[in-house]
């Protein structure tokens, strides 16, 4: 692939003496939107943990051309620092000046629609707004390649699908790779150019969903038949 965001190759990661990643391979295009789906305990974290730069004990290669930032299910904000400053913390280490801290706090939080929240405190937001907020700190890096960790699964269903338009919004805009780790299918037959599966500590399928967007999952009944099957679910049930 020409140009990839990441490129992961032979990766394999143990804890101890179980193998949680066995020569995982994986690349993804600029520009692209990727889902990894996979059962629980099949490594989906840990991939974006050594990804994020998180975890370097491994063997094989996992390269990220440019900046990557996380954003996690929960979202981590610190109570006793203003919005704002929560979607600052981490550019101190990225060597930026903090006399630019605020500007780009306010573009980061305007992105998400959440401008006149800057100065509000943490604890005052909803679930979906905090979420926003995590968002908003991740964008703030500017990332190559955005890793989200099931970012939506703590939300209520409508504040999910505002968080899907939100987040295929921001990509198509200017978010130059995403990787995704769901449990959802449809989640990821809605976002993604393409899904993988992840069993055994490597990717086992690929899909494309493929069609124009915004998609509507219904419209991929064979693709979601697929993918549980790989997943080894034959019933319509959350994975
Ligand atoms: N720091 C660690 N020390 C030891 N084992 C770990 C550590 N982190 C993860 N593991 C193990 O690695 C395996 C994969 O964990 P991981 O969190 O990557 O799975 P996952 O696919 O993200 O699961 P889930 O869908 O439940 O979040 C699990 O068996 C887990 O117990």
């Amino acid at each position: 692939m020409a140009n990839p965001v990441a490129d992961v190759a032979n990766l394999t990661k143990r804890f101890g003496d179980r193998t949680v990643l066995s020569g995982l391979d994986l690349t993804i295009g600029r520009g692209e939107f990727v889902a990894l789906l996979g059962r629980s305990g099949s490594g989906k974290s840990t991939l974006l943990r050594v990804l994020a730069g998180l975890d370097g004990a491994v063997e094989g290669k996992a390269d990220v051309h440019g900046t990557v930032s996380v954003a996690f299910q929960q979202p981590r904000l610190l109570p006793w620092r203003k919005v704002w400053r929560n979607v600052v913390l981490g550019l101190r280490q990225d060597g930026v000046s903090k006399s630019r801290n605020r500007a780009l706090a306010d573009r980061a939080l305007a992105e998400v629609h959440l401008g006149e929240h800057a100065d509000d405190w943490p604890l005052t937001l909803s679930g979906g707004e905090a979420q926003r907020v995590s968002l908003a700190r991740a964008l703030v890096r500017e990332p190559d390649l955005l890793l989200l960790d099931e970012p939506f699964g703590a939300l209520d269903a409508l504040t999910r699908i505002a968080m899907h338009r939100l987040v295929e919004d921001l990509w198509r805009r200017h978010l130059p790779g995403v990787l995704l780790v769901t449990h959802d299918v449809d989640e990821a037959l809605l976002l993604a150019d393409r899904v993988l599966v992840l069993d055994g500590g490597r990717i086992i399928a690929e899909h494309r969903p493929g069609g124009s967007r915004p998609r509507n999952p219904a419209d991929h009944i064979d693709v979601r038949r697929r993918v549980l099957a790989d997943l080894g679910v034959t019933e319509d049930a959350p994975v």
